[in-house]
């Protein structure tokens, strides 16, 4: 590694970060929603002058290079924390942390530069404040399971690993001017520093990318599995899901309930108080359904105002009870809008799935039950009849 020529590797940086700022760019220009793409393009774009400032410190004063290294590279690792929280929706960074940060980066370079020259405890500041800023974006990014978000997870890796590797080099360094290598084997050192920071933006690049990419096909998913007004999944996803769980129901006989819930006298609200209001009343619905129900239910909106929901590992007997306490929580609950009160009552009816009964008959059986309740007068619950 001593044969490398230490100009063209910053040069060959120079080059990678600029193809890596565009290809960011193309990907924040396609994707403009996508929040923290803009601040990541912008960290990859410092990392440019980071490669022309090495490029050119022995033509320039020496504090006048300090300043530009403190800047440029704190710039890199503070807008990479900055667009993390912007990707997860976290509050913003106080712009005051940074300005101070900054102030002190800048303040200890030019003291250990011009009023009492020391380079490694320069390193040793410049090093300890970028390492800390990756491994606080790789905390702020390792959230939501890494089953669901794969993408995160990675991106955390390197952005920790790279932090780790910022934290020790100064002690690479230190030791190496203790004496322990010779001047070849400090070249190599500071090969691998230059190599480890192309190799860590290259890959945190992709990752940004990969981030990108996993955020398109969440939305997508989303939009293909969700009803738009109310959030909550729609009939041909609740219908899969039904599928998967009876189908699994029956391997391992457990038990798997249905609720279908339908508003009563929903068209009078759309008559009184508009459809705008209607939707309201359907999301409200929604919202008290979803705080009554454990993880794992499955709540579907079947069409207008009629929704299922789907109990897994619950027997009829439980689920009866669970759609008495819907029942109850929705009309203790009425939509509160400009000082009125829109009073929300729901007749459901309940099956237990019967082996070996496909979705369409389980569900069936519970529109007959809710049908049943409508005719009980709404307002109330019926069981459906356990035999096919
Ligand atoms: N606001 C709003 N209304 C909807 C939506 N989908 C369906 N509806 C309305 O829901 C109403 C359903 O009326 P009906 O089927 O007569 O039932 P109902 O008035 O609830 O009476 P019962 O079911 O017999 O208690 C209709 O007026 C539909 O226009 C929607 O997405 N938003």
């Amino acid at each position: 590694m001593t044969s490398l020529h230490s100009p063209t590797l910053v040069a060959v940086a120079a080059i990678l970060m600029f193809i890596m700022t565009l290809m960011l760019l193309a990907a924040w220009r396609m994707n403009p929603r996508i929040a923290g793409l803009k601040a990541w393009t912008l960290a990859f774009a410092c990392g440019l002058p980071i490669c022309l400032n090495l490029l050119l410190r022995d033509y320039a004063p020496e504090w006048l290079s300090v300043v530009f290294t403190q800047l440029s590279t704190f710039l890199l690792a503070w807008l990479n924390l900055a667009a993390c929280r912007r990707y997860l929706n976290l509050r913003r960074l106080p712009h005051s942390a940074g300005l101070c940060t900054v102030a002190m980066l800048l303040l200890s370079g030019l003291y250990f530069t011009l009023v009492q020259p020391n380079q490694g405890l320069r390193f040793l500041t410049l090093s300890t404040v970028l390492g800390l800023l990756f491994l606080l974006s790789a905390r702020t990014m390792a959230r939501g399971g890494i089953a669901h978000y794969p993408a995160r997870y990675l991106y955390a890796l390197c952005c920790g690993s790279h932090g780790v590797f910022l934290l020790l080099r100064p002690w690479l360094f230190h030791i190496g001017n203790k004496g322990l290598f010779d001047s070849a084997q400090m070249l190599v050192v500071s090969h691998l520093v230059v190599i480890e920071a192309i190799v860590a933006l290259v890959l945190l690049g992709f990752c940004v990318v990969m981030l990108a990419n996993e955020q398109v096909t969440l939305a997508l998913k989303q939009m293909a599995d969700r009803d738009p007004l109310t959030g909550a999944y729609n009939r041909r996803a609740f219908m899969s899901m039904l599928e998967k769980a009876t189908l699994y129901a029956h391997r391992l006989a457990f038990p798997v309930s249905v609720l279908l819930i339908d508003l009563d006298h929903f068209k009078r609200i759309n008559d009184t108080w508009g459809h705008q209001r209607g939707d309201d009343a359907l999301r409200h619905v929604v919202q008290v359904a979803q705080d009554c129900l454990r993880e794992g239910d499955i709540l579907g909106r079947m069409g207008g105002e009629e929704f299922a929901i789907m109990l897994p590992n619950a027997t009829q007997q439980e689920a009866e009870h669970i759609a008495g306490r819907l029942r109850q929580a929705i009309e203790a609950q009425p939509l509160q809008y400009a000082g009125a009160t829109l009073s929300l009552t729901t007749s459901i009816g309940v099956a237990g799935w019967l082996a070996p009964e496909n979705p369409d008959g389980l569900l069936h059986r519970a529109d007959e039950a809710m049908y049943q309740a409508k005719r009980q007068g709404r307002n109330c619950v019926v069981l459906a009849p356990q035999a096919v």
